[in-house]
């Protein structure tokens, strides 16, 4: 019932007027089906009896019923398109603001969260199209139901025994619909074999992996896997239509008899003169029109339980992203006291083992902190925690001593700002390429040459051909850059925000060369001890350790809990991990 109401709000803001009309339309054509099958019984009738009044009026009535049914079949096409073309940019809307609105990442992370996302934005008729049509799907299914109950009626009328052929009519209506059951259950088995088939399909055709693929010679092996997932799915799908055919083919078989036996029926009744040359003419117009009526009948209801799924998926979309409800405190506006994990610790869903185990960290205002560690340590979960990207599983985050998981989600992320080393490339012109870091000062060009500046681009967009308005990316015939020359864009981009509370920088420089990160960073420090009112928070992750060494706290990760932690000199004086791993780094850059 929730699904139905979810369908006919759709249609309903898509365009409750049109909506009305639509309904009319299909009702008018839904009538006229039986009315072109009487007026050719009193047609006949009465150019037997040989009354012209009769036959002129008979004509006369057929005619309305064929060119209302001729009309409303034309335009029930046109408006039907019209509302589900506006409804299907509703559900998309929906569909973004719902993944968006969710203001952690666990979700993108979640695979029966993507095979959701999959299914609804797979297009066409099995994708959010189905929702988008579903009402009027709806009307018309209801329309077929009023014309094959008619059609049903006056075939009863003639003789009882004709109703019966409304039982033969369900056959294929009841087993075509467990055959629709059985092509759907097979669909949703195999839609993560579908996503594990398209991502290796990428990684095969997509120029970054491609380099890659090619260059290992791997291509043919990660074909061959997607093929054998294909034919996986394939086989599963291809199964279940076979068996559906089955039922459908029986339906049909009990439907044809029914269709041969009651036209014996009337060849007896006119043989016993109990049935007038208009009732056989009758009969025929309308037996002949119950197949149609049962294929469009089925047809909606095939349609119809492809639009419950999609709505299914649709509304569980929406309640996910409800039960994330955004609000909150305001975040401080500036950092006193710091930032504080206490206890923390984090299982990613679905994991078995926890990724940070019993984190003590304190952040003081000001500070220039450092987490090294080897890969996998869990340095990028610690950040994806800070930024609110994930809840802790265990202990607490405070903010000047106010717990994190009560400020507001988004006003918590307009305080923040990060650089990641698996950093996007928009494709869009350079400097909104940068001002997106800072939604309000998007096209503050001041801000964007500032920011460009500090993260050392200005060469890259100087060289470009119309400087900060050009387009960047190979996707609308802009100018591609290096990957390297996009990081620096995105270290920009993490510099829109000049005083956040906290500032995040995880590798975002692995793509340069160590002397330009070491300047970077050098240029970074001094500015971020200049902001030093906003009392910013800068976290650096970096596996290079003349980089490391200028931060004022260092902290060592591995396995998921501090190792040890304190400044340069006193991690080099403990001669723990932190020295050794230094001093091997320090070794291999000595000429
Ligand atoms: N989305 C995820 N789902 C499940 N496990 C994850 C996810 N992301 C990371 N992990 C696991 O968490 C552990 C820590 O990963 P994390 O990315 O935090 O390490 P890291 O120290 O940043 O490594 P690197 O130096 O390579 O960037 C790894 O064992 C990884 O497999």
């Amino acid at each position: 019932m929730q699904v139905l109401g979810e369908m006919i709000a759709v249609s309903a803001r898509a365009g409750r007027t049109t909506m009305l009309w639509f309904v009319l339309l299909v009702a008018t054509k839904a009538v006229s089906v039986a009315l072109i099958g009487l007026t050719q019984r009193w047609l006949v009738d009465n150019a037997i009896a040989d009354i012209t009044r009769g036959i002129v009026a008979a004509a006369a009535l057929g005619a309305v019923a064929h060119a209302a049914l001729s009309v409303s079949a034309q335009l029930e096409v046109h408006l039907r398109d019209d509302i589900s073309d506006r409804a299907e940019v509703i559900i998309n809307h929906d569909i973004l603001a719902a993944t968006s609105a969710v203001p952690t990442i666990e979700h993108l992370e979640r695979p029966d969260y993507l095979d959701r996302l999959a299914m609804l934005r797979s297009g066409g008729a099995s994708g959010t199209r189905a929702l988008a049509v579903s009402t009027q799907v709806l009307a018309q299914t209801a329309a077929s139901v009023l014309s094959l109950s008619l059609s049903i009626w006056l075939l009863a009328g003639v003789h009882p025994a004709l109703a019966l052929l409304a039982l033969a009519g369900a056959a294929p209506l009841v087993l075509g619909n467990r055959a629709n059951r059985l092509v759907r259950r097979a669909m949703d088995a195999t839609s993560g074999l579908a996503r594990r088939e398209q991502a290796l399909h990428d990684l095969c055709v997509q120029p970054v992996p491609g380099k890659e693929i090619r260059t290992a010679g791997s291509g043919p092996e990660l074909s061959r896997r997607a093929r054998t997932t294909w034919d996986a799915a394939m086989r599963t799908e291809v199964g279940a239509r076979w068996r559906a055919a089955a039922w459908r083919f029986a339906g049909w078989t009990v439907f044809t008899a029914g269709f041969t036996a009651a036209v014996g029926v009337v060849a007896a009744l006119a043989v016993d003169g109990r049935a007038s040359a208009g009732d056989i003419i009758l009969i025929i117009t309308l037996a002949s029109r119950l197949r149609e009526q049962i294929t469009s009948t089925m047809f909606g209801i095939v349609r119809l339980a492809e639009a419950g799924r999609i709505t299914d998926h649709y509304r569980w979309l929406k309640t996910y992203a409800a039960a994330h409800p955004t609000g909150g405190d305001a975040a401080p506006e500036r950092l006193t006291d710091g930032i504080t994990m206490t206890g923390i610790g984090f299982t990613y869903p679905g994991s078995g083992a926890p990724t940070l185990t019993g984190i003590d960290l304190h952040l003081p205002p000001g500070a220039v902190v450092a987490v090294v560690g080897v890969n996998g340590a869990g340095k990028t979960t610690l950040v994806k925690l800070l930024t609110g990207l994930y809840t802790p599983t265990s202990g607490s985050i405070t903010v000047d001593g106010r717990p994190l998981a009560t400020i507001d989600p988004a006003r918590w992320a307009a305080v923040a700002t990060g650089a990641f080393q698996d950093f996007a490339k928009p494709q869009l012109p350079a400097g909104e390429t940068v001002g997106i870091g800072d939604l309000p000062r998007l096209h503050d060009s001041a801000a964007i040459r500032t920011a460009v500046e500090q993260a050392g681009a200005t060469e890259i967009i100087a060289a470009l051909p119309n400087g900060a308005a050009t387009q960047l990316g190979r996707h609308f015939d802009g100018a591609e850059l290096a990957h390297g020359q996009w990081q620096k864009l995105a270290l920009a981009r993490a510099l829109m925000r000049q005083r956040p509370l906290l500032r995040v920088l995880d590798e975002p420089t692995a793509a340069l060369d160590p002397q330009a990160e070491h300047d970077l960073f050098e240029r970074f420090t001094t500015h971020t001890r200049a902001a030093a009112e906003t009392g910013t928070v800068t976290l650096l992750i970096s596996h290079r350790f003349s980089t490391v060494h200028m931060a004022d706290h260092i902290v060592v990760l591995s396995h998921g809990t501090i190792l040890e932690q304190g400044s340069h000199a006193d991690l080099l004086a403990t001669g723990g991990e932190y020295a050794k791993l230094y001093t091997m780094q320090a070794a291999a850059y000595a000429p």
